[in-house]
């Protein structure tokens, strides 16, 4: 089939080099050239494992091609919408500029009888507004929400949990679904993921947009409350990576996204709670406004609390002290700072008036310039040079490999705050750390460091 993918950025990027990989002859298009460029020469314009390899093979088959040029997609049989739809700058609310400059663009070109298909994240109710900036383009519409998670997008596009379908409702009748042009036309693509037994949903587009929005909710809600767990943990002097690891054995809670710590960020679980509150709000829904309230606001509160024990273990203030960043990305394998409790948490130190260094092993590009308060080092070693504490706040494998003999020679200070539970307390301990945790037992006489 020949497809168009339009926003080629975290999630389109990923999208378009796996459907050109499972066969299609794929364009993507973007607004921005310099991300373009950079696809077209068979480059990742950010850090995702694996995305290079198959932009390289898209290119050397001649299936992938991407342009700024709008008018390339004319041909397309499918048109995938994958512009971003961030937090609006003034409100909770997502902000649908993006998608409909993008559609109204796709509706002047697109041809009678293609299908455009919403990969977007967006509010319950958008698909009819999509509908009316596709007015006169003869073009059917689809909603087919996307799952994959960055540092592991490539392999959850190839092989994802489900597929959702939302369709209109006359071809959800009985009966119409195996005659329905989008379904069959979303059965083609997804062809061979259907083969190997991934589950399809079909549904009506209202289904499909809250599909979306309350997975990223409960993923959020289980984050929240594995971390409301961690702060009751610190005051009853008990261990919530325990306590969570033994929860998590009964198979009907399950291990994961029970890693309690520093909490989330990233350009989707936050900006998308916010959303979807404003979403029940609009819809007189105050169970879920209130709901996603406190999720988000526990969230935060786990960076004012490692931003908290950073001044406690500096003896009341940051001012003036030395602090050693371990990390910048939202989560490791990726390059994205979009809304990362890692920079939150060194910006409110340096705001508290600490000079902060920070080291990560792709995000610093993304990071440098825009936090000229914030100090960058490419290498642990270098951050924490004289560094009167440490914080751990993104736990790539590199830095979880830390031998804590070696950095205890680099710091003035040897203090350890782990604010995402993956060091060994008692070895960093037994070398000489004063150690804390999130939730694993605050109140040890050790953790009170002298100076
Ligand atoms: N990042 C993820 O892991 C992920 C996963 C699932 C869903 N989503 C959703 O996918 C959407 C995109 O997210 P993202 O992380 O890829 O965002 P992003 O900011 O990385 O990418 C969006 C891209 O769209 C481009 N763009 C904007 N307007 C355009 C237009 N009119 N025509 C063509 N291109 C245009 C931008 O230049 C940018 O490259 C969001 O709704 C997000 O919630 C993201
Ligand atoms: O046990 C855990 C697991 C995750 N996180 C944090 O949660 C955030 C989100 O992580 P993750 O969900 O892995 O990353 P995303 O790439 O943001 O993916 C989410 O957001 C995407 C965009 O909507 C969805 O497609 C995915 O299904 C959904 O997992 C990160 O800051 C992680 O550090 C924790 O703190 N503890």
């Amino acid at each position: 089939m020949k497809i168009s993918v339009i926003g080629c950025g975290y999630l389109g990027a990923v999208h378009a080099a796996t459907l050109a990989s499972m066969g299609h002859d794929v364009v993507g298009v973007d607004t921005d050239a310099e991300k373009v460029g950079h696809l077209a020469r068979g480059f990742a314009p950010f850090f995702e494992p694996g995305l290079e390899d198959l932009l390289r093979d898209g290119r050397a088959t001649g299936r992938l091609a991407f342009t700024t040029d709008m008018d390339l997609v004319a041909d397309c049989d499918v048109h995938f919408l994958c512009v971003g739809t961030p937090q609006s700058k003034t409100s909770e609310l997502a902000d649908l500029a993006y998608l409909e400059a993008a559609t109204r663009s796709l509706a002047e070109r697109a041809r009678a009888g293609s299908v455009v298909v919403g990969k977007s994240t967006v509010p319950v109710g958008t698909v009819q507004r999509v509908r009316g900036w596709l007015v006169g383009a003869g073009a059917e519409l689809a909603w087919n929400p996307e799952f994959l998670r960055q540092g592991t997008a490539v392999k959850d596009s190839l092989v994802p949990d489900r597929l959702v379908y939302g369709v209109d409702d006359a071809d959800l009748a009985p009966g119409a679904q195996a005659a329905s042009a989008v379904v069959r036309a979303l059965d083609e693509v997804y062809a061979p993921l259907l083969h190997a037994g991934v589950p399809r949903i079909v549904c009506n587009f209202a289904t499909a947009e809250l599909i979306k929005s309350a997975a990223n909710a409960y993923l959020a809600t289980k984050l929240s409350y594995i971390n409301a767990m961690a702060e009751l943990c610190d005051a009853a002097g008990a261990d919530v990576t325990q306590l969570s690891a033994a929860m998590g054995l009964d198979p009907r809670i399950g291990q994961r996204y029970l890693a309690a710590g520093l909490g989330f960020g990233g350009g989707c679980l936050p900006k998308d709670i916010r959303s979807f509150r404003a979403q029940a709000r609009e819809l007189g829904v105050e169970s879920v406004d209130a709901w996603m309230g406190l999720v988000d606001e526990i969230n935060i509160n786990q960076r004012t609390r490692v931003a908290e024990i950073a001044s406690e273990l500096c003896g009341g203030s940051v001012s003036g002290r030395r602090v050693a960043v371990l990390g910048a990305a939202f989560k490791p394998d990726t390059d994205d700072i979009r809304d990362s409790p890692a920079i939150d948490v060194a910006l409110r130190l340096a705001q508290a008036g600490a000079h902060v260094t920070v080291t990560d092993p792709k995000a610093i590009n993304n990071a440098w310039m825009r936090y000229p308060q914030l100090q960058f080092e490419t290498s642990v070693a270098a951050a924490c040079d004289g560094a009167e504490i440490v914080l751990l706040v993104t736990e790539w494998a590199e830095f979880r490999a830390i031998d804590p003999i070696d950095l205890a020679e680099r710091v003035s200070r040897p203090v350890m705050v782990d604010a995402r539970n993956v060091l060994d307390g008692d070895a960093w301990r037994a070398a000489g750390w004063t150690f804390r945790g999130l939730g694993t037992g605050a109140r040890r006489l050790s953790d009170v460091p002298a100076g």
